[in-house]
């Protein structure tokens, strides 16, 4: 991805460094977790395909010196669920696009069979860096955080040859032990590179951004002269709803509507609220389609009379 990306070999681009990670590992080793962690907020925004890869985003570190994509991986966690060729070639596809993975394995939990698979995979790979991460470090006292930091240290020997993993960083993504020098040894590995993405609050990010325009659309359909340019949309939040069957994902999109006059926000919202109704409906689908994946579509619609004049809330609005 990030080479595509690169615009020369010459430029350092003034030291600043951005790519792709990828953070493998088996069920539960704590991968959502440490993503959250690592990008300070609750994002997870799925399915969105960002530039050239088909790759799912599931968060950006943005740093002044530094940018660091975190994209999902399809199947290498669930082996169970796909076999042969086609996970191999799924593997093969996102392992070959990153510029570095991080390879979570639990502190708590002896080195097993899921593990030992999922290494054989990253050490097919050949050349790209690993960086393994012992994961829920808070969880075991500092002997037993030695041994497996060794055991880890051991597997990287077997399976990727004498230099083992690049590197072996100990992390608690819910203390907030280590998490900075996580998102430092990921960045050393990425490329010499400009930003690939807008900096900033989750509405600056493309899918958001994406979001805020079909609703802003569904919005003025038909309304268009009686709303000119008093509508601001905001996508509040992403986030995936808790308890649901992995086979069957839904996403909570919460979104305020401003407009500058309560007769406007009559207007969106319509005689019982049934305009409201057909908006959401109508940018639900939209927004399915592009996140790919069902949702459930929270519309707020906010009378905010001077948000035009107020800068916080214009950098709130992303202008
Ligand atoms: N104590 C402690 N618990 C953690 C930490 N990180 C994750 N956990 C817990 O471990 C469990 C699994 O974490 P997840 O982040 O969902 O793991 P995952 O690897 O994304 O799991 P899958 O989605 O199944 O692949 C959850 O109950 C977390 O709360 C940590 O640093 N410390």
């Amino acid at each position: 991805m990030s080479k595509k990306n690169k615009v020369a070999d010459t430029d350092d681009f003034g030291g600043f460094r951005a790519g792709f990670s990828v953070l493998v590992g088996r069920p539960n080793a704590g991968k959502s977790t440490l993503t959250n962690a690592l990008v300070g907020k609750k994002v997870a925004i799925t399915s969105a395909k960002p530039q050239t890869t088909r790759h799912t985003i599931r968060g950006i570190v943005h740093r002044d010196d530094a940018q660091l994509i975190l994209v999902d991986t399809p199947g290498l966690h669930r082996p169970r669920t796909l076999l042969g060729k086609r996970l191999n070639d799924l593997v093969a596809d996102t392992l070959a696009e990153v510029d570095a993975i991080g390879f979570c394995l639990p502190a708590n939990e002896k080195i097993g069979p899921g593990d030992k698979f999922i290494a054989a995979q990253l050490a097919a790979v050949g050349r790209k860096p690993v960086v393994a991460i012992v994961t829920k470090a808070d969880l075991v006292d500092k002997q037993a955080l030695t041994e497996q930091l060794l055991a880890v240290a051991a597997l990287g020997r077997e399976v990727m040859g004498e230099d083992g993993w690049k590197d072996i960083v100990p992390v608690s993504a819910t203390d907030g032990f280590q998490v900075e020098t996580v998102a430092d040894v990921l960045i050393s590995h990425m490329p010499p590179s400009p930003p690939l993405y807008p900096d900033g609050e989750l509405t600056d990010e493309p899918e958001a951004v994406m979001v805020a325009e079909l609703i802003r659309e569904a919005a003025l359909e038909g309304v268009r002269d009686e709303l000119p340019h008093s509508l601001a949309v905001v996508v509040e939040e992403i986030v995936p709803r808790e308890d649901r069957p992995e086979d069957n994902p839904l996403l909570d999109v919460r979104v305020n509507l401003y407009v500058e006059r309560p007769s406007q926000k009559a207007i969106i919202i319509g005689k019982g609220g049934s305009r409201l109704r057909e908006v959401g409906t109508n940018a639900r689908k939209g927004i399915e389609a592009l996140l790919g994946t069902r949702v459930y579509l929270d519309l707020h619609v906010k009378v905010a009379k001077d948000w035009q004049r107020d800068p916080k809330q214009l950098v709130k609005l992303g202008f």
